[in-house]
């Protein structure tokens, strides 16, 4: 598939293969990826189980090494990247250090990368304004709601203000309220930002939702299938989800999910 972003991407794969040898012969895990990322694109990854998805975001972020192909972020090797402090990282669990407060936590990174005190002192503050959070830096995890918790992760990783935010499901385990508010959320600070940002999620909607584009995978070999450009406005309220045009596109997902293999 021919992409027209190659010229100013900021995460580009080309002929990205991933084999792991496992003790019940190897698993292809990606197959021929090729994808270009433009700067403050919002991209979700979408597909079944084993798709590959979670790989496709940990080669990205230089924790999985390609079999073959070749993949750069902002031009440079993902291990380059991840020196240059180019992305910030957001799992599936919001993985806080419970023996930290939400302040300390997120000053991690900023004491690891050796930044002055006074500087990741107004850093925590600004970022946990930012995924409003203001207010409970003394707080523990504990003390947090699941919602609470996951928006403290993300401001972790916006503390050293990366351009790239890499996410893996971040509110998979959240309840569908909480879930709709951190997806608006999430798009206002990504557009408060202009950061360009990689989701992964199982959920048609959320991708729908959040997305400049779309890309669907499939699995055995992991593999894009299709990718579906968002034609809906930046501004989007919740209430987006019952125009036409959403659901057109949430149909488009679902055939493409389908064609891939089955998703029901
Ligand atoms: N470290 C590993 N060793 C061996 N096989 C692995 C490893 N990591 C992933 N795999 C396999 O690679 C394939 C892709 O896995 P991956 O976790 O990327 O899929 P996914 O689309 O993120 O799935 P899920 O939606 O369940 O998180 C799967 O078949 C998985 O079992």
């Amino acid at each position: 598939m021919k992409d027209t972003r190659a010229a100013e991407a900021v995460i580009e794969a080309k002929g990205l293969d991933l084999v792991f040898q496992t003790g019940d012969g190897p698993v292809q895990a990606l197959k021929d990826v090729n994808l270009a990322i433009g700067q403050g694109e919002f991209v979700s990854f979408i597909g079944p189980s084993g798709c590959g998805k979670t790989t496709l975001l940990r080669v990205i972020a230089a924790l999985e090494t390609p079999s073959a192909g070749r993949m750069t972020v902002n031009g440079m090797t993902p291990d380059e990247a991840r020196r240059a402090r180019a992305y910030g990282y957001v799992f599936q669990a919001a993985g806080l250090y419970p023996w930290r407060t939400i302040g300390g936590n997120v000053r991690l990174p900023l004491e690891i990368m050796g930044y002055p005190k006074s500087e990741q002192a107004e850093r925590v503050k600004r970022v946990l304004e930012l995924v409003d959070l203001a207010g409970f830096e003394k707080k523990f995890p504990w003390q947090l709601s699941g919602g609470m918790q996951q928006r403290a992760s993300i401001a972790r990783a916006l503390a050293f203000d990366a351009d790239i935010l890499l996410m893996d499901e971040p509110f998979g385990a959240l309840d569908e309220i909480v879930r709709d508010r951190l997806n608006e959320e999430l798009l206002a600070l990504w557009e408060r930002t202009g950061k360009t940002i990689a989701f992964v999620t199982h959920s048609i909607p959320e991708a729908v939702y959040l997305s400049t584009r779309i890309v669907v995978m499939s699995p055995r070999p992991g593999r894009i299938t299709d990718v579906i450009e968002s034609p809906l406005p930046k501004e989007r309220p919740l209430e987006i989800r019952d125009t036409p045009e959403f659901i057109e596109i949430a149909h488009r997902v679902r055939e493409g999910l389908r064609a891939g293999h089955g998703y029901d």
